[in-house]
This record gives structure tokens, C-alpha cells and sequence, in this order.
């Protein structure tokens, strides 16, 4: 393998060189600047030369398949299937702030893989989460676990930078691409070897991305993101109306945001959620290995 020259020396712009005020949603404000990296980035390191390194990257790993592998619909030692864990690393959130004080983005994917995390998602934005591509790639360097780039991607530069920073997988989210858009770039995930988690919050998004094709898994995000409201029941709503159709098209579905005890993974696997994305309530707790057993521990009957 051709190593990669990361961490690629790009220093972001601040997020205060930007005209984005408080009366913006957080979406609006985060692809405001989001469009204002990419620029940046384009201006620092040439496209040409990411896609000659994205070109060099070793092949990917089958991140939907690791889920749905581990994923146990059938364990008859179980009152209910369990879910595989996606195990977020993040340090901040523009909801909670700084989350996790003491932050070692392979301390702490270590010590969700010897939990029982059948996945990683690792946060690269910097002005609101107070991540990195580094972090991506100092995790890949050191775990084998499948990993997600978890970005707000607008351009086809950020999903280059995912391949080059180790990514499997590269979250989408429907609320800021348009159609067409949301296609071409899933189109570009897939030429490089990679998959992609697309995410969406409404039924109306839902039905816009199944015309997405091929889609490799759905997230269904619990959290609202222009106000951070949070509800469980979302990915219940939105399973219950298309279930069949997601079934029928052999599409996982992961639940997103705000899952805290195993009580709360029961109610969205049994809603048929093959894997769930779990971030600040596990980051919240000092042992982290310790945090992941204990959600993957289902209530017995
Ligand atoms: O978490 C936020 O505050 C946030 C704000 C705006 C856009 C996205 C945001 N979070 C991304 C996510 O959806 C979560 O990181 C992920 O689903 C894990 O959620 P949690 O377990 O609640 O940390």
C-alpha cells in the first residue's frame, strides 16, 4: 500500500471569517462554510493530486455487509434482535458543545472495537465538531474496524478526501443535496470502491432518496437538524411506512442520534432497524469499552 502524505497540511478557514449569523439554521450555516472549505481546500492541495492519491488507496471494506452480518434478527437467546453498533468519535457537537474533554481518536476507536462495535464513524468537520480527516486517518492507520467519514459533503473534492483518509463508507445527507446532486455524488462514492450511509430525517426525504440508486444503507437521523430535537420514535414512524418496500429492495436501515440504553436499541430493531449510529452517550461515559458492553446488553425477558 502507497501510503498517503496525510495529514494533508490544509488548514482550515475559521468560522468566524464567514457571514453566517445565529438567525440561520445550523444546517444552513454549517453548508455555508462547508462551501467555503471546499474552496479553501481546492486552493491548498490541487484536485488532481487527490484524485491521483484517492487513485493509489488499497480496497475498501464492505461496510454494509459487516452490519448486516452482525446484525442477529433470529438469536434465540435474545427477547428481541440486536442491532450492530456503529460507534461514533466525536468531540463536540453544535447540540451539546464539547462533549468528551479528554479526546484520543484511537484510544477511543480502540476501546469501542474491544466493546463489541461492529463499525466506526468518525467526524472530520472542524469549525462544529472539532474533527478532522486526520483523525480519520490516524484511526484507520491503527484499527481494522469498517469506517464511515462522517461529513457534510456538498463536493466531490470531500469524498476524494475520504477515500484518502481511509474511509469505507461516507455519510450523505439528504437535507442538503439536492436530487441530482445526492445522485452524481453517490455515483462518485461508488466508483471509488466505497459505500454510502444517506441519511434522512422525513418520510418526504425517504421517498426521495429510494430513487437514489444503487443505495447501499438509509440511516434514518432521530435528531432534527435544524432545531436538535430528538425522537426514538422517527425511525419507528418512517419504518412503519416503508418497511416493505426498504425489505423488498434488501436496503438496511440504521437509526441515528439520541439512542442511550439497550431499551432504546430494542425498540428500533424491533422497528427493523438493522444497525444503529450511537455518539454522545457513549463518549459521555469515562470507560468507553465498558459503555458499549452495556448497551449492547439487551433487557432480558
Ligand atoms: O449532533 C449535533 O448537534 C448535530 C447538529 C447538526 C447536524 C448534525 C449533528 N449531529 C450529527 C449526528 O446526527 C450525530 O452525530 C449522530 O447521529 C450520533 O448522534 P448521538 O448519538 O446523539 O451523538
Amino acid at each position: 500500500m502507497k501510503i498517503p502524505p496525510f495529514p494533508i497540511p490544509l488548514s482550515l478557514p475559521r468560522l468566524s471569517n464567514y457571514p453566517t449569523t445565529n438567525s440561520h439554521s445550523i444546517l444552513t450555516r454549517i453548508v455555508r462554510h462547508k462551501q467555503q472549505e471546499v474552496v479553501h481546500m481546492r486552493r491548498q492541495q490541487s484536485f488532481e493530486e487527490i484524485v491521483q492519491w484517492a487513485e493509489d488507496m488499497p480496497i475498501c471494506q464492505d461496510f454494509a455487509r459487516a452490519l448486516c452480518l452482525k446484525s442477529d434478527k433470529s438469536n434465540s437467546g435474545f427477547p428481541s434482535s440486536r442491532p450492530s453498533l456503529i460507534a461514533e468519535i466525536k468531540k463536540a457537537s453544535p447540540s451539546k458543545g464539547v462533549i468528551r474533554e479528554n479526546f484520543n481518536p484511537v484510544t477511543i476507536a480502540r476501546a469501542y472495537e474491544q466493546g463489541g462495535a461492529t463499525c466506526l464513524s468518525v467526524l472530520t468537520d472542524s469549525a462544529f465538531f472539532q474533527g478532522s480527516f486526520a483523525n480519520l486517518w490516524e484511526v484507520r492507520r491503527r484499527v481494522a474496524l469498517p469506517l464511515l467519514c462522517k461529513e457534510f459533503i456538498i463536493d466531490a473534492y470531500q469524498v476524494y478526501l475520504a477515500r484518502v483518509a481511509g474511509a469505507d463508507a461516507v455519510l450523505l445527507i439528504a437535507a442538503i443535496l439536492p436530487e441530482d446532486k445526492g445522485q452524481r455524488l453517490l455515483s462518485l462514492i461508488h466508483s471509488l470502491g466505497m459505500q454510502s450511509l444517506v441519511e434522512v430525517h422525513t418520510l418526504a426525504e425517504l421517498d426521495r432518496v429510494m430513487n437514489w440508486l444503487p443505495l447501499d444503507m438509509v440511516g434514518i437521523n432521530n435528531r432534527n437538524l435544524e432545531d436538535f430535537r430528538i425522537d426514538i420514535s422517527n425511525t419507528q414512524r418512517l419504518l412503519a411506512a416503508r418497511r416493505e418496500q426498504l425489505d423488498r429492495q434488501k436496503i438496511p436501515v440504521i437509526s441515528e442520534s439520541g439512542l442511550d440504553s439497550p431499551t432504546a436499541l430494542s425498540m428500533v430493531s424491533k422497528a427493523g432497524a438493522s444497525g444503529v449510529l450511537v455518539g454522545e452517550s457513549l463518549l459521555k461515559k469515562p470507560d468507553l469499552e465498558q459503555a458499549v458492553k452495556i448497551l449492547l446488553e439487551f433487557p432480558k425477558k
